[in-house]
């Protein structure tokens, strides 16, 4: 019996097959959280190193053998009876056939099934990092042209998730734009969310991005959304955006970036601190490029966020 001031710690795997379905598997009855769906895994040994633990228990539960694995969130969850940390990473090579190993139920699913499943309450978070690529595009430009442009530009890149921001754009031309920005996505299925601010109709969009003054006016998740994400600078507003239910945040500028001269960079250093206690997949922003990607999740964000990153 864990002691009740003492936090589980949990190594977790997201498993992903060439098809890049995920493997998922039903926990005993008698376990804690019996019944319900998890991500194989399970706690470490005393002194064991987390990859160490992982490794051993996907070949203990599912009889694969993990050949590289990448960090890809955190989590913090009080169940009072039992405190863990979900440590969960990305696993998308490894060796063998997974197989029920302890007689539980196991399958293969796409990732938007996940959310067709019970899974313990630990998990919501785990299953937006699951769904979420690692890039998430801002888009900008100052005028319909360019716009159009950087879209496409965006979109060969392989990006699969974007923001529609456009500030600069005259009020009168935002709403033409968007549709053919969410017409071009569309067909290269690519997930757009719009910026609350622009004040726009988003009935065709994937989704909404708050900026952080209207993540701190609600004090509820908006409804009819597939994605709420939120921009924050801070530990008070990631936990607003954890509070009130988004999906994800962004946090910024973790690097010296031309558009915000004058606020100071977090580093790398506190924007790791900042992520202990987010709870929730959260993409770096300012002055990173593609190529800062591992340095990100190795800081535990789920990926890179940018305007003129995905631009070249
Ligand atoms: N493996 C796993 N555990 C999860 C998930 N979500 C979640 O809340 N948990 C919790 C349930 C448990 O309290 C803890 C995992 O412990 P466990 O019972 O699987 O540990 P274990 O595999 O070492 O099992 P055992 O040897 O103690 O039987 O983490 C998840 O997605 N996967
Ligand atoms: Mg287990």
């Amino acid at each position: 019996m864990a002691h009740r001031n003492s936090v589980v710690h949990v190594a977790v795997g997201v498993v992903r097959d060439a098809a890049g379905r995920i493997l998922i598997a039903q926990r005993a009855q008698h376990a804690h959280q019996g019944g319900l769906w998890e991500f194989p895994g399970g706690k470490l040994e005393p002194g064991e190193p987390v990859l160490q633990a992982l490794v051993r228990e996907l070949r203990e539960e599912v009889g694969i053998r993990v050949a590289a694995a990448e960090p890809l969130i955190k989590i913090h969850h009080d169940y009072g009876d039992r405190r863990v940390l979900l440590d969960v990473w990305n696993v998308n090579s490894f060796s063998g056939e997974a197989r029920p190993c302890e007689g539980q139920a196991m399958q293969w699913v796409n990732a938007g099934q996940l959310s067709d499943f019970a899974f313990p309450a630990a998990n919501l978070p785990i299953i937006a990092a699951a769904r979420l690529p690692a890039y998430y595009a801002i888009l900008e430009g100052p005028d319909a042209e360019s716009i159009m442009t950087n879209c496409q530009r965006i979109i060969d890149n392989g990006v699969k998730l974007l923001q529609f921001r456009a500030k600069a754009l005259a009020a009168s031309d935002k709403q033409n734009v968007l549709e053919q920005v969410l017409q071009q996505c569309r067909q290269h299925a690519v997930e757009v969310l719009v910026n609350a601010d622009l004040d726009l109709d988003i009935s065709q969009a994937q989704g909404l991005h708050l900026s952080s003054r209207a993540l701190l006016r609600l004090d509820r998740r908006p409804a009819g959304m597939r994605w709420v994400a939120a921009s924050c600078h801070n530990a008070v507003e990631l936990q607003h955006a954890l509070a009130i239910g988004a999906d994800f945040a962004v946090l910024a500028p973790v690097m010296p970036t031309a558009s915000h001269p004058d606020t100071p960079p977090l580093g790398w250093q506190r924007f790791s601190e900042l992520l202990e206690s987010a709870n929730l997949p959260v993409f770096a922003l300012g002055g990173l490029g593609r190529q800062d990607l591992a340095l990100a999740q190795t800081a535990g964000a789920q990926g890179i966020a940018g305007i003129s990153a995905f631009l070249v």
